[in-house]
């Protein structure tokens, strides 16, 4: 049986461009992502999205303007855990993004956005979120430069996704 780890996710986004922040350390370290980490078993989801995004860059948004747009399951072939990643996006945010010990934060338009450097998965989702879609994604991985399989799902909207969950 897999365990179950909570994660946020967030991307800043500004007329065409969008916020990607270089990871300097740890799990998914010398790709750029957006922000993002652990849900703490004191905070809410929303709250552990701005308290990352915060620390991570150091810009501030309201919970409530951040916007569920994707769920994401990350499992790896051997491992007992599926990484269940909750992704927001918003354009509503205060201050400069500045460079922490976690993370180097840099604007990328979005016909420059470095796949190359960025988790497999992330070419094959970004053009539903860059779209302004929403979405569903499982990913199976052997390591961490190899998917074995996949789907996705766009979705009409995340609150019937997590109902329709809930009730199965
Ligand atoms: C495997 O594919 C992934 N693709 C993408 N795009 N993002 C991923 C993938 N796997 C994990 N992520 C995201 C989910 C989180 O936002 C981060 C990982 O969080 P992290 O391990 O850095 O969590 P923290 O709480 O910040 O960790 P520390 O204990 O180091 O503070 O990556």
């Amino acid at each position: 049986m897999l365990v179950k780890k909570l994660f946020t996710l967030v991307f800043i986004r500004k007329e065409d461009q969008i916020l990607l922040g270089f990871k300097k350390r740890g799990f998914g370290m010398n790709k750029w992502n957006g922000f993002g980490g652990k849900v703490e078993p004191n905070e809410t989801i929303l709250e552990a999205a701005a308290r990352e995004l915060k620390e991570e860059c150091c810009l501030t948004v309201k919970p409530g303007d951040l916007k569920n747009i994707a769920h994401l399951e990350f499992t790896f072939e051997g491992e007992p855990t599926l990484m269940d990643v909750r992704v927001f996006s918003t354009s509503i945010f205060e201050g400069t993004p500045k460079e922490t010990e976690e993370m180097r934060p840099k604007w990328f338009r979005h016909e420059d956005v470095p796949f190359e450097d960025m988790w497999l998965d992330d070419k094959l989702w970004f053009p539903y979120m860059l779209q302004g879609k929403k979405f569903f994604g499982h990913f199976h991985y052997e390591g961490f430069d190899k998917i074995l399989n996949y789907k996705i799902e766009e979705l009409d909207s995340m609150k019937a996704f997590y109902e329709n969950r809930k009730t199965k």
